[in-house]
Parts: structure tokens; C-alpha cells; sequence
């Protein structure tokens, strides 16, 4: 797929952009804070309903103005289909197809699929189990757009039975009654539960398919590696004891929860469930020498190149499903040496769609020869 025109209308720093864009390479080079991840990160946005850089939609809408638009026709197999998301802080945002209204906005997630890398990919490696959590859940909504449903009612329930453990504690810790709130809260324990049990399952398949292309793209990345030596592995809040389908986990997370009852009640928050797993990296150093966590142990060099391998997996197995997405190479030529920047250009090249936004043009790898914008002052210039 590729994208043959974005037009952003209030969106960061763009009161008006409109940018044709091709398949194949499209480079955007500027300065410092000219706006050209301003322009990927609206192709990204469309495609996950959230960016890479904020966890708000509030700094997306340009300042001064109340809502922004960002619109991208999308080609998909000859086809070609008009996409709209209007992002309105605060109050629902409203998703159109083909000048369509969808129901939900998040319908419009998967209609177009992106992969990034960024600077800010090192916080898969070095930063939270959050961090890892939303790189899995992001790429299973990609996968099976579904599934965004599955992510936000699991949140709700978390939300709903925070606020119940809350009222229950307290109401303990004063002595007065808890019998209502504890009843109420059996019934959030099967809704977290079967929901949590739902994403639970889906992230343990998808590590499971990711698994085989993470060391095969390390071993792309990371100068002298082999496949072996990149790992990942899930680490769910609880012993799983073997168990992989649905019905199965939500079992072990229902006796988890009752459990640990007391523990949730003194704390006033859900200890058990897929919002308190974590994914393991680890990386080998040769035979015979043990692999280690990537978090604490690796150096700068091998974080990156552990950063870059998930990204380039998940374009792969992305690939694998049949669909080319779009990739989108945010400002990361800069951190990687000549020998390495030129190996990742020359995996990604053949991509439908590649869109690399750097301040200076050589550090663009030859092999990324393409169309090139400049981008100043706002303004989106063709070049070449
Ligand atoms: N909501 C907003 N309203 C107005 N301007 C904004 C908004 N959000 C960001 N900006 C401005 O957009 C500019 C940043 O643009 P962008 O991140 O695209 O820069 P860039 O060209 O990619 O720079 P770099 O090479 O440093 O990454 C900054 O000047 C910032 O102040």
C-alpha cells in the first residue's frame, strides 16, 4: 500500500499541507524543528489512532486552533480510498472513509498500516514494560484491527474495577460494610478476567510468530551477530502453568485474582492481568556465554540494534500477512554509523512505500535515492 496524497489542516505546526506523494522513496529534508515528522507522524496517526511521540491527542491540534484534519489517500491493490480522521481534543474524534462517517473512529485502524523508527524506539528497549506492552498491542491492532475493541474495553474494565477495589479498601479499612462493593467486584473479576484472558492470548501468539524474524533481523543489524543471539519472550504477572487458549487463561487469571485479594484491597488497584506483564529482551554474547537482559546490560549500540531489529520484524511479519505496509523512517540515519545505515537502507528499499524524514540529505543512504521535499518554514517544497 502507499499513500498518494496527504493534506493536513491544522495539525501541529501546518495551518495547510498539501503533499503528492509516490510509491517507492520520498525523503523530507529540513532543519531542526521545520516540520517533517510533523508530516509522518500524520500518516502514522491515521494508521494507529495515536502517535509515536505523545500519549494526548492535544499537541497534534496546532496551537490556537480548536481541531485538526489530517486526510491520506491510501492505494491499496489499484484501489484507492480516501481517509479522514479529525482530531478534536477533549470531545470524540470523527473518522471518515470516501467523505463517510464510520461509527467509531477506531474503525479506521489497519485501513492503513504503518511501521516507524525513531529516535524514541530506544524506549522500547531501555524504558517500561508499558513501552513493550504498547509495541505488541499496537502491532496486534494492526494484524487484527478487531482487536482495538478488545484493547479499549480491557482498559475500561481496569479502570471501573481500580475504582471499585478503591471504594471496597477503604470502606474495609473504615470498618463499615464492604459487602456490596465486594459483590460488585466479583463480576469485574470475570469481566477482567475473560477480556484480559482475550489480549493475553493474542499477545502470546504474536511474540510466539515474532519470535523467528526478531534474530533474523538482528542478525541483519547488529555487526557479527547470529539469529540465535537476539531473544524475546513474554513475561506474563503470574504463572501461566502452560496454558495458551482463551478459556484456559482465564481460569489461572480468575484463581490469581482471588488470590491475591487482600493484597489488591490494601493496594486499591488490579495486581493480576495483561497490564502488568512485561517482554523479556535478551541477548546472547556468543556460545557457551549466557544471554542477558537487554535492559541494564546491553551497550548503546546493541540497544539500538535491538530497537531496530523489533521494528524490522514487525514489518516482516506485517509482510508475511500479505500487506506491504508503509515505512516510515523517522530521523534515525543520524544515530546509526555509515556501515549500518547502509545495511537497513538496503532492507528497506524494496518496500512499497518508504517516507525518511533527516535533517541533512547526505546522511540519506544512496540505495534511499527517491523523491525529496524540502521542508521549511512550514513550508513542503518538491525538489527532485
Ligand atoms: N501543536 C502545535 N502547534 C504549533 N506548532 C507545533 C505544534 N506541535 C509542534 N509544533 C512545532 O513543530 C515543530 C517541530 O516539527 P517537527 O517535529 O516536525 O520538526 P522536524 O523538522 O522533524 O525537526 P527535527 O529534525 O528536530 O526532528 C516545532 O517547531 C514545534 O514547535
Amino acid at each position: 500500500m502507499h499513500v498518494s496524497h496527504l493534506s493536513l489542516h491544522d495539525f501541529r505546526s501546518y495551518a495547510v499541507a498539501e503533499v503528492p506523494l509516490e510509491p517507492g522513496v520520498t525523503a523530507f529534508i529540513g532543519r531542526n524543528g521545520q516540520g517533517k515528522t510533523n508530516l509522518v507522524e500524520a500518516i502514522d496517526y491515521l494508521s494507529r489512532l495515536s502517535s509515536h511521540r505523545v500519549a494526548t491527542d492535544a499537541p497534534l491540534v496546532r496551537a490556537g486552533a480548536e481541531q485538526a484534519v489530517v486526510r491520506a489517500a491510501v492505494v491499496r491493490d489499484g484501489r484507492t480510498a480516501v481517509l479522514e480522521i479529525e482530531l478534536n481534543p477533549g470531545k470524540a474524534n470523527r473518522a471518515r472513509v470516501n467523505k463517510s462517517p464510520l461509527p467509531r473512529a477506531r474503525e479506521l485502524v489497519g485501513l492503513v498500516r504503518t511501521v516507524v523508527f525513531s529516535p524514541e524506539d530506544l524506549t522500547l528497549v531501555k524504558g517500561d514494560p508499558s513501552d513493550r506492552r504498547r509495541f505488541l498491542d499496537d502491532l496486534l491492532v494492526l494484524r487484527a484491527p478487531r482487536l482495538a475493541g478488545v484493547r479499549s474495553d480491557y482498559d475500561r474494565i481496569l479502570r471501573q474495577r481500580n475504582s471499585l477495589l478503591k471504594t471496597a479498601g477503604a470502606a474495609r479499612r473504615g470498618s463499615s460494610s464492604q459487602e456490596g462493593a465486594l459483590s460488585t467486584l466479583g463480576v469485574w473479576d470475570d469481566h477482567l478476567a475473560r477480556t484480559g484472558a482475550e489480549l493475553l492470548a493474542e499477545r502470546l501468539s504474536l511474540v510466539e510468530a515474532l519470535r523467528p524474524y526478531v534474530g533474523k533481523a538482528y542478525e541483519t543489524v547488529a555487526r557479527g551477530a547470529t539469529r540465535d543471539d537476539a531473544e524475546i519472550e513474554y513475561r506474563p504477572s503470574c504463572d501461566l502453568g502452560g496454558a495458551t487458549d482463551r478459556e484456559a487463561l482465564a481460569e489461572v487469571l480468575l484463581a490469581e485474582v482471588e488470590r491475591r485479594r487482600k493484597d489488591e484491597l490494601d493496594r486499591g488497584i488490579s495486581l493480576v492481568g495483561p497490564h502488568r506483564d512485561d517482554l523479556l529482551l535478551t541477548i546472547g554474547h556468543g556460545p557457551g556465554e549466557g544471554a542477558l537482559p537487554v535492559k541494564g546490560y546491553a551497550s548503546h549500540g546493541e540497544s539500538w540494534s535491538f530497537a531496530l531489529a523489533l521494528r524490522l520484524a514487525s514489518y516482516d511479519l506485517l509482510r508475511a500477512d500479505g500487506d506491504d505496509p508503509i515505512l516510515i523512517l523517522d530521523d534515525v540515519f543520524a544515530e546509526l554509523d555509515t556501515e549500518r545505515r547502509a545495511q537497513l537502507a538496503e532492507l528497506v528499499a524494496g518496500a512499497e512505500q518508504v517516507l525518511v524524514t533527516a535533517a541533512v540529505a547526505d546522511d540519506v543512504p544512496p540505495a534511499l535515492a527517491g523523491a525529496r521535499f524540502l521542508v521549511k518554514g512550514g513550508e513542503v517544497t518538491r525538489e527532485q
